[in-house]
């Protein structure tokens, strides 16, 4: 498996008005590498040569920010979300809307997708007026969606058969490294859109992996988010066993944030968990989805993953509770309930 990590590069961040450094002629040739775009200036840019199209598809919690640093950025950007009212703010800042994926794609050199789970990645890009019936030979589609290898490797068979270029590029990282531009791309599929889509990747994020063949970035980003997932159940075990027995769970969030295994995710969630507070930035829906996935990524190649298959059920347990849009700490909720059943 070939691994490529490009940290943040200062010269692609540099964020000109009109994103000179992202030609359309330079995209359309796609063997440009990372190199050569960061060692390009505006003033190389000649007067023929049209600023980049970037199409964003699927503006939630995650696609609103994303798309949002390309328009700041100064990149030409061409939106669609299915609840139209979304796109509203980020048409405020410059971005064009088009009324379908079919439209953002064919006006497009690049199009973005961030979409919920697998099947509205694949009805965007591969249903009525999807994406796939607006790309042609020279663009490029990016889906940054999480989903299983499978719906990766689907959609990548109807994007490629019209002779666009795919690229899967699921993110670590939540609503604020997505506000923040600090997300961690994990690429797999076609390595000159990757190469192409670098600049834009340096904008929305502050690393990128390159992993080889489409399925390796979504088998990445399930297994991180399956530990994730299992992580933040085995803690709120611990905060509800620690307040049942006695214990200060602030003090208790305190003493894990100074030990081996303090983890940002503790720091940050645990202070409102001890509160039961749950503001959404990664939603407990999405959260159980990713542990579906990462269960089923475990069957195909017969792997134990029993804690994980407990972490599951806990949260479907918290779904059925009516916490699925809330933030995927409500989990904790799932076994407060459990334990008042015992008491
Ligand atoms: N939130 C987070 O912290 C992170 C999330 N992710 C992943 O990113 C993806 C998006 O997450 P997030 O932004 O949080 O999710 P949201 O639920 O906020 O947004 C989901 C997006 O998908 C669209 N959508 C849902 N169903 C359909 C459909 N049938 N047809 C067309 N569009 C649809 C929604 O449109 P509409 O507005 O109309 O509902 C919305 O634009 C998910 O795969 C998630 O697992 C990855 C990293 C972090
Ligand atoms: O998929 C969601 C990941 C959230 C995170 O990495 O913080």
């Amino acid at each position: 498996m070939a691994i490529l990590c490009s940290s943040f590069c200062p010269c692609i961040s540099t964020h000109l008005r009109g994103c000179p450094v992202f030609s359309r002629s330079r995209l359309t040739r796609f063997s440009v590498s990372i190199k050569a775009f960061s060692s390009q200036t505006s003033a190389s840019t000649t007067k023929d040569e049209a600023p980049a199209r970037v199409g964003f598809l699927g503006l939630g919690i995650m696609g609103s920010p994303m798309a949002q640093n390309l328009i700041k950025a100064g990149c030409d950007v061409t939106i669609w979300n299915r609840t139209k009212s979304k796109c509203d703010p980020l048409i405020s800042l410059g971005a064009k809307y088009k009324s379908s994926p079919e439209e953002v794609a064919a006006s497009c050199d690049v199009t973005f997708a961030m979409l919920a789970d697998p099947q509205s990645a694949v009805d965007v890009a591969c249903g009525e007026h999807g994406a796939a019936n607006g790309m042609s030979p020279g663009k490029g589609y990016v889906d940054v969606s999480t989903v299983d290898g499978a719906t990766s490797k689907l959609i990548n068979g109807h994007i490629k058969a019209t002779g666009a270029l795919f690229l899967e590029a699921p993110v670590s990282g939540s609503k604020k490294p997505a506000e923040d531009g600090q997300l961690i791309f994990l690429t797999a599929g076609d390595r000159s859109l990757y190469d192409t889509a670098a600049p834009f990747l340096d904008i929305m994020g502050k690393s990128k992996f390159y992993l080889g063949d489409v399925g390796n970035g979504a088998a990445m980003k399930l297994v991180v988010n399956m530990i994730m997932g299992s992580m933040m159940a085995s803690f709120s075990e611990g905060l509800v066993l620690g307040e049942k027995v006695g214990l200060d769970p602030g003090v208790l969030v305190e003493v894990v944030s100074q030990g081996a295994i303090s983890a940002p995710m503790f720091s940050m969630k645990g202070p409102s968990m001890v509160q039961s507070l749950y503001p959404t930035a990664f939603p407990l829906k999405h959260q159980q989805k990713d542990l579906r996935l990462a269960l089923g990524l475990a069957e195909s190649v017969s792997q134990p993953t029993p804690i994980a298959a407990a972490a599951n059920e806990l949260y479907k347990a918290a779904k059925s509770r009516g916490l699925s849009d809330q933030d995927f700490s409500a989990v904790i909720e799932a076994l407060k309930v459990k334990l008042q059943h015992q008491t």
